[in-house]
C-alpha cells in the first residue's frame, strides 16, 4: 500500500530552515525570497522550478513499482531524487548494503518495513533515505509542520543520525531538529514546530508533546524506530505506549535493529499494516523481502548475526582478577583502539580515574549516562577522532554507535543476553571492516553464556588461556593511589556496590548469581583494604530470614533457612551485619535497568525488594525516569533502636550548654602558643574579632574576609619588619663608633709620647733621623669614609669618622645604611686616586 499525502501547494520543496535549528538547509534563502519584490523574471524561475520539480516526482514515482532489489547494484539504480543522489555521491556512498538495497525500495513505497541486519550494515541510510524522498515526493515545507520523527533509545544515537541526516540531506531544503535530554528544552519549544524531521529520545519527545503546545504531531507521515527491540522494550513501554497515541494512525512506520522485535504485542502497538519483513526468515544471513497479509512472526524470526569479520573469544576469569586482567591487556595493545563494557557507571568512573592514575600510555576515556550531555558528546566525539585510545562505557555505547576502526571490543562484565552481547560486540568489524571481541566471564557465568551464544548465534567460540606471565598486577600501586586520595577510595566503594547492584538485579538468576561471589576478594581486587558493607544484600537475606520464620511457624517440619547455604561466599562482615538489624546508608534505592523480565532460575522475589533509585546502568535516561516512577512494593523492616552518633552526642552537649574544649598548641619549649587571631594587629582584625565575640560561631570562615585580613595582616608585619631592623642597625652604628673614639683615643696618646720623646732630645737610635715618619698613613684597622670632605686637607682626610658613624648623623633612613657594616667595610679599603697621590708625594718628600 502506497500511502501518499495528496500534493499541497506551496512554496515547493525546501525552502526554508527554521532559525537557529540546527538542519540540512540554510534559511537565508527563504527569507530572501520573502524579502524580494514580486519580480516577473524570479516568478517565471520558481514557476519553471517548480514545473522541473513536478516533473522529477512524477518520474520518480512512476518508477517505484518497478524497483526490483536484485537488479540494484549501485544507488544511482535507486529512483532516488537528484538532491539525494548527489549527496551520497559526495559521501562516496556508491553501493548500497544488503540492508538498503532490500529495504530502501518497499520503504519508498509506502510499505511498513521491519529491519533486520547485522551491526554496521548501514541501516541508517537505509531509513533516512526514504525519509528524505518521502518528504521530497510530497513537497513538504515548513508550512507543514513535523513530517517525519526518528526515535533512538540513546542520546549519543540520536546526534550520530542526526549527523547522517545532515549529511545525506546536505541539498534539501527541510528543517530537522535534534530533541534529546540534557539540552536547552525552551530553545527547542520555540523551534519545534518548525521542524520538517525530528530525531528524538522517547523520554523527551513525550516531554514536548505533553508540555508545548506548539508542538503538533497531526501532520506527520512517518515514523522511525532505530534500535526498535530496545525501544519497544519494557524500559521505554508507558513512555512509547503514550507517544504513539499521539501520532496519527494512518502513517508509515519502519523499524530497524540488528537484533529485530519479533513480538506480536510490539508490532501490534505500533499499528503496523502489511509489514516488510528485511532479515527475518532463511536463516542464512542475507536479508530477504517477506510480503505478509497478516502479522505472523512466529514464522519469522529475525537472524541474530555478528559481523563476519570479527572475531571472537572468551576468557575465565575470578571476578577478583579482571582488573589485572584488563591492565595487562592495556598495557599490550597500547597502539589499539579500545572500548571496554562494564555494567554501571559507577564502574567505568573508577575504571577510568584509576587508570588515569596508573598511566598505562595510552589515552583514557569513559562514557556514561551520569556524565553531563555536553561532556558525552565531547567523549563521543574524541573517541571517533582518536585511533590509539581506551574507552571505558556503559551500555550507553553498546548500540549503533559507529566509532571507525576499533580494534578491541572488551566485555569485561557479562551481558545481560545473547542482544547485548551483539550490540556490544558490533562496535568493532563495522561495514567490512575487521575488528575482535574479548568476553570476560567468571567461572560460574562461563556455561550458561556461552551455551546461549553457541545455541542462539552457531557461534564456534573459543576459550583463550592467559600466559600467567604476561599478567602484571597493579594492585600494589592501587592500594597505595587508595590510601593517598579518600575521594579515589569512596569512588572504588561505589563502583564495588553498583557491580554488585547490577548482578543482583539481573533477571536471569542462573547467569548471574552474587553469593557466588567472592566479596572479600572482590574488594580487595578493587584495592579496597576493608570490605564494604552490601546494605541491600543485607536487606535481602534479612526478608528471607522473616519469611523462612513465618513458613517455619506455619509448618513445623519445614526445616529452617540455613544462612550459609544462600550467601555461600558472603564476607564476614556482611553475613554478621546481615544479621543485626541496621541502618541504612541510603545507597540500598535500586533501580531496575530493565523491568520487562521474569527472574528466572533462582529463589529471589524482586518484587519485594526495595526498588527505588540506582544507577547502576544508564542505558538511557528515558528508560530510567520510566523506571523510576515504577517504584514498587516497599520492604516493610521494623524499627531499630536508634544509633548514637557522634553528631548526635555533639548536639546533645550544646543543648546543655557545656563548656566546649578549646585547643591549646605548644611550642617546643612547652609555652602556649596563643591563637593566630588574637595576635593579629592590624585595626580591621581587631575589629573582626570584636565582631566575632558577639556572632554565633556557625564553624565556617569567610574566604574573602580571611584574604582581606591576611593583607591588612601582611602590611602591619612589613612596617614591624622595618622598625626591627632600623633598630637593630642602630645598634651596631653605636658599636662601631665607640670602637672608633676609642682608637683615635690609643693614637693620640702615643703621638704625644713620641712628641715628648723628641723635645727630650733622646735620640736613643741613630737611625731615627733618618727615619721616614709614617704617621699620616692610613690605618689598615680604621673604616674611612667614601667621600671625603674636599675641604679638609688630603693627609687629614684618613682619620676621617668611620662611613657608618657620619652615615648615621646623615639619615637613618636611608637603604643602604641597612647593609650590614662587614660589607661596606671592604669597600673603604679601597683607597682612592687622591690617597695614593698623596702617599706618593710624602714618600717622595721624605
Ligand atoms: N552504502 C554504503 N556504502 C558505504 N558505507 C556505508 C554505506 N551505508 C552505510 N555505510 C557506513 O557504514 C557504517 C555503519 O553504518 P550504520 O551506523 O548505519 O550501521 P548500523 O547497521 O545502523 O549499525 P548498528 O546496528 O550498530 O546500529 C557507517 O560508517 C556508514 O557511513
Amino acid at each position: 500500500m502506497q500511502r501518499h499525502k495528496p500534493k499541497r501547494p506551496g512554496p515547493g520543496a525546501g525552502l526554508r530552515k527554521p532559525n537557529g535549528v540546527k538542519g540540512p538547509a540554510g534559511k537565508d534563502k527563504f527569507n530572501k525570497h520573502k524579502k524580494r519584490p514580486n519580480n516577473p523574471k524570479n516568478e517565471e524561475h520558481s514557476k519553471s522550478k517548480l514545473a522541473a520539480t513536478e516533473l522529477e516526482i512524477q518520474q520518480l514515482q512512476a518508477k517505484y513499482e518497478e524497483i526490483n532489489a536484485d537488479e540494484i547494484k549501485i544507488f544511482k539504480h535507486f529512483p532516488l531524487s537528484q538532491k539525494t543522489q548527489k549527496a551520497l555521491a559526495e559521501f562516496k556512498y556508491t553501493n548500497p548494503t544488503p540492508v538498503q538495497r532490500e529495504s530502501i525500495g518497499p520503504a519508498l513505497l509506502g510499505k511498513d518495513v521491519l529491519g533486520a541486519a547485522v551491526t554496521g550494515s548501514g541501516k541508517t541510510l537505509a531509513f533516512l533515505i526514504p525519509v528524505l524522498e518521502h518528504l521530497f515526493i510530497n513537497k513538504w515545507s515548513r508550512s507543514d509542520g513535523v513530517g517525519a520523527i526518528i526515535i533512538s533509545p540513546t542520546r549519543e544515537l540520536a546526534y550520530q543520525i542526526f549527523e547522517t541526516l545532515k549529511k545525506v540531506g546536505k541539498h534539501h531544503d527541510f528543517s530537522a531538529g535534534l530533541i534529546i535530554g540534557g539540552k536547552n528544552l525552551k530553545f527547542e519549544r520555540t523551534r519545534m514546530d518548525q521542524c520538517n524531521i525530528l530525531i528524538c529520545t522517547p523520554g523527551r519527545l513525550l516531554q514536548h508533546m505533553d508540555e508545548n503546545p506548539l508542538f503538533n504531531t497531526s501532520s506527520m507521515e512517518m515514523l522511525v524506530l532505530d534500535e526498535a527491540d530496545r525501544c519497544l522494550d519494557m524500559g521505554f513501554q508507558k513512555t512509547l505506549n503514550s507517544i504513539i497515541e499521539n501520532f496519527p494512525p494512518d502513517r508509515q512506520t519502519l523499524l530497524f535493529s540488528a537484533t529485530q522485535t519479533n513480538t506480536v504485542q510490539d508490532l501490534a502497538r505500533l499499528n503496523l499494516k502489511d509489514p516488510v519483513y528485511v532479515g527475518y526468515g532463511n536463516g542464512e544471513g542475507t536479508p530477504t523481502v517477506t510480503s505478509s497479509s497478516s502479522i505472523s512472526v512466529t514464522e519469522s524470526r529475525a537472524v541474530l548475526k555478528v559481523p563476519e569479520l570479527l572475531q571472537q573469544s572468551y576468557v575465565v576469569l575470578k571476578l577478583e582478577d579482571k582488573l589485572t586482567m584488563l591492565w595487562s591487556f592495556i598495557k599490550n595493545h597500547l597502539k589499539q583502539k579500545i572500548i571496554v563494557f562494564v555494567s554501571s557507571c559507577k564502574q567505568a568512573k573508577y575504571l577510568y580515574e584509576i587508570f588515569c592514575k596508573l598511566r598505562p600510555g595510552v589515552g583514557l576515556l569513559a562514557l556514561y549516562g551520569t556524565l553531563h550531555q555536553d561532556r558525552r558528546i565531547a567523549i563521543y566525539e574524541d573517541f571517533l577522532r582518536k585511533s590509539h585510545v581506551v574507552m571505558f562505557a556503559t551500555d550507553v555505547a553498546s548500540r549503533g554507535l559507529d566509532f571507525p576502526s576499533v580494534n578491541w571490543v572488551v566485555q569485561l562484565d557479562c551481558p545481560e543476553d545473547v542482544s547485548q552481547y551483539i550490540h556490544r560486540a558490533g562496535r568493532s568489524a563495522r561495514n567490512k571492516s575487521r575488528g575482535e571481541c574479548l568476553l570476560v566471564l567468571t567461572p560460574s557465568e562461563e556455561e550458561y553464556m556461552i551455551g546461549a551464544l553457541k545455541e542462539q548465534l552457531n557461534l564456534d567460540i573459543h576459550c583463550v588461556q592467559i600466559d600467567p606471565k604476561k599478567l602484571f598486577s597493579p594492585r600494589v600501586k592501587i592500594e597505595a593511589f587508595l590510601a593517598q586520595f579518600p575521594e579515589l577510595r569512596a569512588t572504588a566503594q561505589r563502583a564495588y556496590l553498583a557491580y554488585l547492584k547490577s548482578v543482583f538485579l539481573m533477571r536471569n538468576k542462573r547467569l548471574f548469581n552474587v553469593f557466588s561471589l567472592d566479596l572479600d576478594a572482590y574488594a580487595q581486587s578493587l584495592g579496597l583494604a576493608v570490605t564494604p558493607r552490601v546494605p541491600f544484600l543485607e536487606k535481602f537475606l534479612w526478608r528471607q530470614k522473616q519469611l523462612q520464620k513465618s513458613k517455619n511457624t506455619q509448618d513445623d517440619e519445614v526445616p529452617e533457612l540455613d544462612e550459609k547455604k544462600v550467601l555461600p561466599k558472603l564476607s564476614k562482615s556482611q553475613a554478621f551485619a546481615a544479621s543485626e538489624d541496621d541502618d541504612d546508608d541510603g545507597d540500598d534505592f535500586i533501580k531496575l535497568k530493565r523491568r520487562d523480565h521474569e527472574v528466572e532460575g533462582g529463589p529471589i522475589d524482586l518484587a519485594e525488594i526495595d526498588i527505588k533509585k540506582e544507577n547502576a546502568d544508564d542505558d538511557d535516561d528515558d528508560a530510567n525516569k520510566e523506571e523510576d516512577e515504577a517504584t514498587d512494593e516497599l520492604l516493610v523492616v521494623p524499627k531499630r533502636e536508634k544509633l548514637v552518633t557522634k553528631a548526635a552526642l555533639a548536639k546533645k552537649a550544646l543543648k546543655k550548654n557545656l563548656q566546649v574544649n578549646s585547643k591549646l598548641k605548644f611550642d617546643d619549649e612547652g609555652e602556649t602558643v596563643a591563637n593566630v587571631r588574637n595576635q593579629m594587629k592590624s585595626l580591621v582584625a581587631k575589629n573582626q574579632k570584636n565582631q566575632d565575640k558577639h556572632k554565633d560561631d556557625d564553624g565556617g570562615i569567610s574566604l574573602v574576609l580571611s584574604k582581606n585580613l591576611m593583607a591588612e595582616e601582611d602590611e602591619y608585619d612589613k612596617q614591624r619588619f622595618r622598625e626591627l631592623v632600623k633598630k637593630r642597625h642602630k645598634i651596631q652604628r653605636e658599636k662601631l663608633r665607640k670602637k672608633a673614639e676609642r682608637q683615635q683615643a690609643e693614637e693620640e696618646d702615643d703621638e704625644a709620647e713620641a712628641q715628648t720623646a723628641v723635645a727630650d732630645g733622646d735620640d736613643g737610635d741613630s737611625d731615627s733621623d733618618h727615619s721616614v715618619d709614617l704617621s699620616w698613613l692610613p690605618d689598615p684597622d680604621k673604616i674611612y669614609s667614601k667621600k671625603p670632605t674636599t675641604s679638609e686637607p688630603n693627609n687629614q682626610r684618613h682619620e676621617k669618622v668611620p662611613e657608618s658613624e657620619s652615615a648615621s648623623e646623615d639619615d637613618d633612613d636611608e637603604d643602604d645604611q641597612d647593609e650590614p657594616v662587614h660589607k661596606k667595610s671592604k669597600l673603604t679599603h679601597k683607597m682612592n686616586l687622591l690617597d695614593t697621590e698623596a702617599i706618593a708625594a710624602n714618600l717622595l718628600g721624605s
